[in-house]
């Protein structure tokens, strides 16, 4: 139903004539920018004065009466502390206003800087600017909408039913325009503040602010005008919303500027500009209507239809709302309180005082928020003809017109006003001092004290009672009796109190428990011990917090079980040497408790990205590496581990490999069970009796190779393979020539049991073990003639020389003397399939 031919207008809202300054301030930012679009202000004639819609219609093109729409359920209205906005749902009427195609609404406290006409351009039905306190909420201070009944009651249902979360029309609007409203930029509805500013901002975009919206309940024309005088934003602007005003409503305009004289009804709402010195007759007696009020002079009659009969409302206006209250006692009382809480500051008369004052002499009327006029008063009263002289020209100059307006809609004041002869009208801003003018300060309150001529001594009045004497707190010698028993239970929980039910650790046990607890392991631990010590650790949970990492593997004993087998021991001993020497220069590390040697694990070292540990570093001890699970192969893929399983969905484990649960994993210097979930790299999977392992891996060795040297033809097909080869023999890795580890001995061909290269105390648990072995030779030189084929534990050879690196591998170190003894070949698959095993 939006008018399509319709005319474009700005829109404004008039629901108390306090706010008549604003309007008429907007109305001439508007215009005084050069606006090419009409202006339009809606008012509640319930509550606006003729007077003032005279005011409005000197400046707006249409002066809009519309019905209040009041907000039934106004609680909310106090979560902002503005009671006073109870009708702000009348704002709804604008889209009700369909004669006009487009509405730039404007709130009555917003000053224009410039006329944002393009506004009108906007192709969206409805658009607005953020909010300060919540910006994704709009401000319904500068709104940019489409009349449209069908919005007018939509929304009016909302307000119906006091749907709005603020209690007023912002908090209404927002809901029903959630997700439809076109934001605008912040610069059509800059809200300042006096406590907050972001000054950066203020300062880059000052320039392209089009309006500035006063928000709040300090209004400029409430604050008056000394308000704005600082330099801050929030002063400039309240310096710009003063320019307009002055422009067109101050009090003493120069003669040069055509307009009219500040109407006293537009000053009178504005604190601090109302200080005429006239003669105030009032009329002896009851005002000729209830709602009449009386401060021009005149009677003065709010308009015909209006009703003030609504006390709420005109308890929760601000004080000078009571100016336009019948006088009464009650009302009286009411200002006063109200005055009180909101405006401390403001010694405004209520018209009751004023008329009573105003029987005897010529009064003052006291406007918004002015202190009493004492300088005026005392014109009146004691300076004569001049001041009767003055309060004529202030007659004059009020125009006032002696009866109510019989005609509101009378073209008020747009011809300029004959001005009286002797008016002294000067702007300081402009001119200097009229040469015949009185001192400025000659108006100013004087107060007079005289010294006091009294020679008596003052004597305080007898009724004073004297001091108590010797009054002063005495300390008891005892301290006070402690009570010896417990006071009375009070409350429901002290008597029936519940018994605990569960203990918790302090941090302090926690951690003691976590080494006192601790059973110890032994080396040789079975797997179920293994799995009971893990029970014994994890299994309390009630009084280990959860949160608190619990190291299990702390109270593992540090030693191993082959820390006593020197052939380890050397064998570790000479790698780590090598690894020291290359790792030469990188700096001092920590030593490892157990052996002395420096550690090589990535927990001592560095954070840093690049401190991952060298190839050297990286523990690559020829100990068997833990399990890894292969790749499930099918029913026909070839098993390369032995001839059972054939057919099975899962390989079967190696021959001779330990199930999981008898490996130990090692971190660092301290053990656990092998399927620990530790993520550590430099950790390794031994054995955990390695002495049963060496075992019988040297039995499986010799049989193996009795087997295959020997001729004997026990060994199936499918566990070595057809061709019957040996395994060759291999050098050590460089600098391990002279240590010759179990393992090792357990993987070359010659070996056919593993045997200490050099007779040890005998009291290692290895050697023991070694000892009830079959007697076996260790014979490198053999290794590289031709196989024997001796039935005794005399060693063979492969016929395959032994491999070896050529030169510098991935390891080599400058100067390292490399060993360059030929290779003759890389070990076949079948070969590998021999040493997995
Ligand atoms: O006593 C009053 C109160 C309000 N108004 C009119 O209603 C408008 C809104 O009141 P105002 O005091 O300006 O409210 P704000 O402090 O600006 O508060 C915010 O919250 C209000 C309620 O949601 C919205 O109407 C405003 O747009 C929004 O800026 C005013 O501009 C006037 O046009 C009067 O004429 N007389
Ligand atoms: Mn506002």
């Amino acid at each position: 139903m939006a008018a399509q031919g319709g005319e474009d207008v700005y829109a404004s809202l008039l629901l108390t004539d306090t706010y008549l300054p604003g309007a008429l301030v907007l109305a001439h930012s508007l215009r005084d920018a050069g606006t090419t679009k009409k202006l339009a202000i809606l008012v509640t004639l319930d509550s606006v004065s003729a007077d003032v819609i005279t005011q409005l219609k000197a400046v707006y093109d249409y002066v809009i009466p519309v019905s209040r729409i009041r907000n039934g359920r106004p609680a909310n209205l106090d979560l902002m502390n503005r009671p006073d906005l109870h009708s702000a749902f009348t704002k709804i009427n604008l889209w009700k206003q369909t004669q006009f195609r487009k509405i730039v609404y404007i709130d009555a406290d917003v000053v224009a800087y410039r006329a944002p006409d393009e506004l009108f351009d906007l192709p969206h039905a409805f658009s607005a600017a953020p909010d300060i306190g919540w910006p994704d909420l709009f401000n319904t201070g500068v709104m940019v909408l489409t009349p449209n009944i069908g919005d007018y009651h939509a929304l009016m249902a909302l307000a119906e039913r006091g749907i709005s979360f603020d209690g007023a029309d912002q908090g209404l609007l927002n809901i029903y325009f959630q997700n439809s409203f076109n934001r605008l930029s912040f610069t059509y509805n800059v809200t300042p503040s006096a406590h907050y500013q972001y000054v950066p901002a203020y300062k880059h975009f000052q320039s392209s602010i089009n309006m500035v919206h006063f928000i709040g309940a300090n209004k400029p024309w409430l604050e008056g005008r000394d308000k704005s005088t600082g330099s801050s934003p929030y002063d400039e602007m309240m310096g710009r919303w003063w320019a307009v005003y002055d422009r067109h409503y101050r009090r003493e305009r120069p003669e040069s500027q055509p307009e009219p004289r500040s109407p006293a009804i537009v000053q009178y709402f504005v604190k601090g500009e109302y200080q005429p010195t006239i003669r105030y007759v009032v009329p002896v007696g009851e005002p000729p209507h209830d709602q009449s009020n009386n401060f021009y002079g005149q009677q003065y009659q709010p308009p015909q239809t209006q009703s003030y009969g609504d006390v709420q409302y005109h308890h929760q206006q601000q004080p000078y709302a009571s100016q336009l209250h019948p006088p009464s006692e009650q009302h009286s009382h009411d200002y006063h309180h109200h005055q009180h809480h909101h405006e401390p500051h403001h010694h405004q008369p209520h018209p009751h005082h004023v008329q009573s004052h105003a029987e005897s002499s010529a009064q003052s009327l006291q406007p918004l928020g002015s202190a009493p006029s004492v300088s005026n008063v005392r014109a009146v009263h004691s300076e004569g003809a001049h001041a009767e002289a003055r309060e004529d020209q202030a007659s004059d100059r009020h125009q006032w017109n002696p009866l109510p307006p019989t005609e509101p809609a009378r073209e008020p004041e747009r011809k300029p006003e004959p001005q009286p002869e002797n008016t002294p009208s000067w702007d300081a801003q402009r001119h200097p001092p009229p040469p015949d003018s009185k001192p400025e300060a000659m108006d100013f309150p004087q107060t007079h004290y005289e010294m006091s001529s009294d020679l008596a001594p003052f004597v305080p009045p007898a009724r004073y009672p004297s001091p108590p004497k010797n009054m002063w707190y005495e300390v008891p010698k005892e301290p006070p009796a402690r009570p010896t028993e417990k006071p009375k239970p009070i409350f429901p929980w002290e008597s029936h109190k519940p018994q605990p039910v569960r203990v918790f650790q302090t941090h302090q046990e926690r951690q003691e428990a976590s080494w006192t607890e601790a059973p110890s392991a032994t080396s040789g631990s079975s797997t179920a011990e293994a799995h009971g010590e893990q029970q014994a650790f994890l299994g309390p949970t009630s009084r280990i917090a959860p949160s608190v990492p619990f190291d299990i593997w702390s109270s593992f004993p540090r030693i191993n079980a082959w820390d006593e087998v020197p052939e380890i021991n050397r064998y570790v001993g000479v790698i780590q040497k090598r690894q020291r020497r290359g790792t030469r220069g990188a700096g001092s590390k920590p030593e490892d408790p157990l052996t002395g040697e420096p550690e090589f694990g990535w927990g001592r070292r560095g954070s840093k990205v690049t401190d991952f540990p060298s190839e050297d570093d990286r523990p690559s001890l020829p100990v068997t590496p833990a399990p890894i699970r292969r790749p499930r192969l099918g029913a026909s893929g070839g098993s390369r581990a032995g001839g059972s399983g054939q057919g099975d969905e899962q390989l079967p484990m190696a021959e001779g490999v330990p199930s999981q649960a008898d490996w130990v994993c090692v971190h660092g210097n301290w053990w656990g069970p092998a399927d620990c979930l530790c993520d550590l790299t430099n950790v390794l999977r031994y054995h955990k009796d390695p002495v049963a392992q060496l075992q019988k891996l040297a039995r499986q060795q010799s049989e193996l190779l009795q087997q295959k040297l020997g001729g004997e033809g026990l060994l199936s097909e499918g566990s070595i393979g057809k061709g019957g080869r040996v395994i060759p023999s291999r050098a050590l890795p460089f600098g391990s020539e002279d240590a010759r580890s179990p393992t090792y001995v357990a993987y070359s061909p010659p070996v056919v049991s593993p045997k200490p290269v050099k007779p040890d105390t005998g009291k290692s648990p290895v050697s023991k073990i070694l000892a009830a072995a079959p007697e076996i030779t260790v014979d490198r030189q053999a290794a590289s003639k031709a196989p024997s084929s001796s039935a005794t534990m005399q060693s063979t050879t492969s016929p395959i020389p032994a491999p070896s690196y050529q030169g510098p591998g991935a390891s080599f170190e400058k100067g390292e003397d490399v060993p360059t003894h030929e290779t003759p070949a890389l070990p076949t698959e079948h070969d590998r399939e021999v040493l997995d095993t």
